[in-house]
């Protein structure tokens, strides 16, 4: 059976939570955010080891930090921009790693991960030559106008909202996210650099409850979602 290597960005500040440690350092329950999504990740059978992407102050456990569930754990220092933090944690992976290779790519601030997911990600995106987990839009959407009111409503007809983890070639993603860093384009994932590149990601349907912790609110939400061991 194949194994994957997987990029976990986590060098963020956490602005918009505004909590003085980064989110991803915040408790849920018994553990530190990050840890649940380290475990979490570790603990799937096609998961061959972590590239932990941090802040290059950060002086937090995470240091100290060189195995989670027997996987090996390694470290690279981030960026100031996400695709920054990911294209450093690809240049730092084993060389063992080929250019051709698989790697995921799964935000520390989603600790709700689901182990079907990524089998499903994993299964459904390798073969069509990558792709991503999404959701498609369930909801309404309304444009916003500068007075706060609706300006439009817009069609929800094939809208997904991307999620992580995210699944390419190794050398395929290193090569899009600099050139996108070289042409000074902000990429919001690694599908959209991959997408500059000329290359359309497969949309692999994940759970909806695999958020990005942003706020409080979504703090108290992933809570909730751990402590019922639903997250299969
Ligand atoms: N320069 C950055 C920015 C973000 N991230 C990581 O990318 C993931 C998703 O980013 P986001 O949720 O936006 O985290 P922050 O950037 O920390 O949050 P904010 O935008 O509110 O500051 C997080 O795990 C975050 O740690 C990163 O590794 N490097
Ligand atoms: C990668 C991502 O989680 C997919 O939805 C999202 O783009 C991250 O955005 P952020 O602003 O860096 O949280």
């Amino acid at each position: 059976m194949s194994t994957y290597w997987c990029v976990v960005p986590a060098a963020g500040r956490g602005s918009r939570f505004g909590s003085k440690v980064p989110k991803q350092y915040l408790r849920l329950g018994d553990k530190p955010m990050l840890l649940h999504t380290l475990e979490r990740l570790a603990a799937h059978p096609y998961v061959a080891g972590l590239m932990l992407v941090v802040a290059a102050d950060d002086t937090s456990w995470a240091q100290g930090l060189f195995e989670v569930l027997g996987k090996p754990l390694l470290r690279a220092t981030g960026g100031a921009e996400r695709a920054d933090s990911v294209l450093a944690g690809l240049r730092a992976l084993p060389a063992s790693v080929e250019a051709e290779d698989f790697v995921l790519v799964h935000d520390a601030a989603r600790p709700c991960l689901r182990s079907a997911d990524v089998s499903r990600l994993i299964e459904q995106a390798a073969p069509a030559g990558g792709g991503l987990l999404a959701a498609p839009l369930r909801d309404t959407l309304k444009l916003a106008g500068a007075d706060g009111r609706v300006a439009a409503t817009e069609s929800r007809e094939a809208r997904w909202r991307a999620l992580t983890p995210q699944l390419f070639r190794r050398g395929e993603l290193e090569t899009a996210l600099a050139a996108a860093v070289a042409d000074g384009v902000s990429v919001s994932d690694e599908a959209m650099a991959m997408e500059r590149s000329g290359f359309a990601p497969l949309l692999v349907e994940g759970a909806e409850d695999n958020i990005k912790v942003t706020t409080a609110a979504d703090l108290a939400l992933a809570e909730y979602l751990l402590s019922k061991g639903v997250l299969v």
